[in-house]
């Protein structure tokens, strides 16, 4: 049996990789938590067994999901560089969000990397799966930093690093239960190589490219971006979801206005922007999937200079006032003084201390930006 190894089970893990090697039989999955224990300790007791319930606007698809068979705490280490040992393990994809980027998922991957360089197991190819542009370079890159100079050889030789652009809104359960909700669409892009193979995920629809950062930057600014939008100026209005938040006129004038602002940076055709954007529009409102604006405003400080920060960019520079992206920073700002969906982003605390002035915010944000003082002053 060919062994996948997941990093960050959770509920995205569940609904889309998992869902994807499922269309092979011939390969099964191993996954670590990233922190708690509490998700593999629930699979294990039920034999890794769960349901994907495919919730349309309508009705449910129930699928039952079998390709997860060993699920373990992401705090065992001893496992961890176990089964980055094994020769079996050939794919490993992480999904643990963007904040974990920065310390959690280098420092993991070095100390799996040099066990399966000792052991002598051969190649793999690392895909990670979060809303970060080039995510499979800018992890090559953290993991480059963190290895010792024979370690990063061998990776250099040994190890690929694919990048990928995912998609299938998947919102935290509203109830306990070991069952995932989630969309009927789904969407996966790959960009890269597979030294030591790979399930054939093609079969369930996965494409693979040369180049993923059209369909990268299509799904960041648009979906993402507006997803955070809402998380933000919705919430503000009260809404509490992003369904609820797209029934209101007023959200979706400004989601037209930010779609519009961002798909002048998006290398792609226009009808094809202009299908994603429709497509977009029905999937936020499928009213049968609760998805809290409060579990998108989660890591501001770390999702806005991704999604936001570059259209914002893009267009001072073409000398433009980017009223779409600002509305996105100011009511962030506003999130960050009290407003809307509850804070919850460990690294914003520099910002909490500077709160009262929107120049410093936007220092810290964007330095680059602090002396465009027009910008300033449409800030809050
Ligand atoms: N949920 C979606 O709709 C969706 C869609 C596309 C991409 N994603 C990506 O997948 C990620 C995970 O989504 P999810 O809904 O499964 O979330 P989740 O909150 O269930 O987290 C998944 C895993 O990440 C781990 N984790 C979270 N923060 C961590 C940290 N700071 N350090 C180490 N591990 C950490 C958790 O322990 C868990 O195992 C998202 O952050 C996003 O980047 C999600
Ligand atoms: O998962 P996050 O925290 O990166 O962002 C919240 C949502 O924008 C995101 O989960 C989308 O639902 C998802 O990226 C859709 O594929």
């Amino acid at each position: 049996m060919n062994h996948h190894l997941h990093l960050g089970l959770g509920n995205f893990f569940r609904a889309h990789q998992a869902w994807y090697t499922g269309a092979d039989p011939r390969w099964s999955i191993t996954a670590f938590t990233g922190r708690s224990p509490d998700l593999a300790d629930e699979l294990t007791r039920r034999d890794c067994r769960y349901n994907l319930v495919v919730r349309g606007p309508s009705e449910d698809r129930t699928e039952p999901q079998t390709a997860i068979t060993t699920a373990l705490p992401g705090t065992d280490l001893t496992a961890w560089r176990s089964w980055m040992s094994r020769p079996s393990v050939a794919v490993l994809t992480l999904t643990v969000t963007e904040a974990a980027y920065a310390d959690f998922v280098p420092a993991r991957l070095v100390a799996g990397l040099a066990a399966r360089r000792a052991a002598g197991a051969g190649s793999i190819a690392i895909i990670p799966c979060d809303n970060i542009p080039a995510n499979g370079s800018t992890t090559a890159q953290a993991v480059a930093a963190l290895a010792d100079p024979a370690l990063a050889t061998w990776i250099t030789d040994n190890v690929s690093f694919v990048s990928t652009m995912v998609d299938r809104i998947t919102p935290r359960n509203p109830t306990p239960g070991v069952d995932v909700i989630t969309e009927p669409f789904t969407e996966w892009i790959l960009s890269g190589t597979f030294p030591a193979g790979r399930p054939t995920w093609e079969a369930a629809g996965a494409r693979f490219v040369t180049d993923v950062r059209p369909h990268e930057t299509r799904k960041l600014f648009l979906l993402n971006g507006a997803h955070t939008l809402l998380a933000y100026a919705g919430s503000a209005l009260g809404h509490t979801t992003v369904a609820s938040a797209v029934a209101d006129p007023t959200c979706r004038t400004w989601l037209n206005e930010w779609w519009d602002e961002a798909s002048r940076h998006v290398p792609l055709p226009a009808p094809e922007l202009l299908t994603y954007r429709a497509a977009l529009l029905t999937r936020f409102a499928n009213p049968r999937i609760h998805h809290t604006l409060a579990q998108i405003a989660t890591d501001g400080s770390q999702k806005l200079p991704i999604r936001v920060l570059p259209v914002l960019r893009a267009e001072r520079s073409a000398g433009r006032m980017p009223t779409a992206a600002l509305r996105i920073v100011s009511a962030w700002i506003n999130h960050l003084r009290g407003a809307g969906a509850p804070l919850n982003d460990p690294a914003a605390a520099p910002y909490l201390q500077r709160a009262a002035s929107s120049r410093d915010i936007l220092t810290l944000l964007a330095p680059d930006l602090t002396h465009d003082e027009a910008l300033l002053k449409a800030l809050p």
